[in-house]
């Protein structure tokens, strides 16, 4: 009884999982941004690995704008659907959610830099 439980638990996860996958995949295909942060996380981890800087603060800051741009690309699609004419609401909603990316973008920006600058300085200051 219990060991069927689990393997449809399993079973129903990987199938979300999968769901998951593939918002991601409409995202990166669809979003200039969202390529544009992808590569931009790319890079700000490899250098924090480089560096040997903290890595926890680094990979949050990344986490949080590409799921902030994950979530404002659900809200366009569904304000779309839900209202294809021009309203006033429908601009509130999707520039309330652009909002909240640049929000977390320059978060993450300042994050980037209070982290990254100690270690870049003294890097540049031992050549
Ligand atoms: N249905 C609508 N009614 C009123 N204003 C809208 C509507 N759709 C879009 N807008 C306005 O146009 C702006 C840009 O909308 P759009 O859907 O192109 O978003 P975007 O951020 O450019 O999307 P993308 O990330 O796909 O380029 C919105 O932030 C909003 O101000």
């Amino acid at each position: 009884m219990r060991s069927d439980g689990s393997a449809l638990n399993a079973r129903r996860w990987w199938r979300s999982a999968g769901f998951a996958w593939e918002g991601l995949r409409h995202a990166y295909r669809s979003q200039a941004n969202f390529r544009i942060e992808v590569w931009a996380g790319v890079l700000a981890l490899t250098v924090t690995i480089l560096l040997r800087a903290p890595l926890a603060p680094i990979a949050l800051a990344c986490a949080l704008v590409l799921a902030l741009e994950l979530v404002n690309t659900a809200l366009e699609a569904v304000v779309d659907l839900a209202s294809p004419e021009l309203h006033p609401l429908a601009k509130v909603a999707k520039d309330a959610a652009a909002g909240a990316v640049l929000v977390a973008s320059a978060g993450a920006l300042a994050v980037g830099v209070a982290v990254l600058m100690p270690p870049i300085w003294n890097w540049l200051g031992s050549r």
